[in-house]
């Protein structure tokens, strides 16, 4: 199953033939069970500084699209909460449904969101690569955004680039100039804990974090989100929309959720 992906014949039940990781001891997304989170006083605020100018590219990988970065240097990072020392920024995306009844991959207390956005970072101070840093259970921090629905009138200027992108015979196209912390809610308290990639290869190297603010989108953004083409290289002669890419919640295993807040 080289190309794997979310229907009933290459989904998440069946990843776990290629990806044995898949039946993994700190595999994610979770619900969070926010009872039984643990309060901790000591873990920092998160602290986010990010540079505009280090936006590269938007492209359709297939699965879901990606704002890329550039993480040659430290131009945007993330610093606090769990973490020691500063993570750099690689790229963003989003995972979402068929409906906006659910779609995010995380859960709070059972409660499904229509889509969640992940703000990928790597641990550029302990290791040389982004690569490097995959294979490590300290290598990559993921910030998770849960989006609620709200019917703002406001296009948003990710639907403005996710328009033009839909119509371009390429799956990516530059762009210049956006600074993701215009996506962060408010409020930056959050829950923790140590998981994975979401998708294959399922590698267990993230350290999550997960605002408890969700942000808003309109029921037309995520049906934009819906109508792009889901075709990789391999699959061209068959294209069809991206109408899922959540992974459904895993097995906790034992594992302890912190909460920055009481
Ligand atoms: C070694 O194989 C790989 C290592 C990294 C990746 N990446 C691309 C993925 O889109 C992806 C998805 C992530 S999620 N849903 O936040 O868990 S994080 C992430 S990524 O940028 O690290 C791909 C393959
Ligand atoms: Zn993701």
């Amino acid at each position: 199953m080289d190309n794997w992906g979310y229907a009933d014949h290459n989904g998440p039940k069946v990843w776990h033939e290629l990806f044995p990781l898949a039946n993994g001891e700190r595999q994610s997304p979770i619900d969070i069970v926010t009872k039984a989170a643990i309060y901790d006083p000591s873990l920092p605020p998160i602290n986010v500084d990010y540079d505009p100018s280090s936006v590269k590219l938007i492209m359709n990988s297939g699965h879901t699209f990606t704002v890329e970065f550039d993480d040659g240097e430290d131009k945007s990072v993330i610093r606090g909460g769990p973490l020691h020392g500063s993570y750099r920024l690689q790229q963003f995306h989003f995972h979402w449904g068929p409906c906006d009844d659910y779609g995010a991959e995380h859960k709070v207390d059972g409660r499904d969101y229509p889509a969640e956005l992940h703000i990928v970072h790597w641990n550029a101070e302990k290791f040389s690569s982004f690569v490097e840093a995959a294979q490590n259970p300290d290598g990559l921090a993921v910030l998770g955004i849960f989006l609620k629905v709200r019917n703002l009138i406001r296009i948003h200027l990710l639907s403005i680039c996710l328009i033009f992108l839909l119509y371009q015979d390429g799956k990516q196209s530059s762009f210049t100039n956006f600074d993701p912390s215009c996506l962060l809610p408010d409020c930056k308290e959050f829950w923790t804990y140590p998981g994975s990639l979401t998708i294959p290869p399922l590698l267990e190297s993230v350290i999550w974090i997960l605002l408890k603010e969700p942000i808003a989108v309109s029921s037309r953004q995520l049906s934009q989100f819906r109508s792009l083409f889901s075709t990789t290289e391999t699959d061209e002669s068959k294209p069809c929309c991206m109408e899922k890419n959540h992974r459904p919640v895993q097995p906790l295993k034992g594992r302890k959720v912190r909460a920055s807040f009481l």
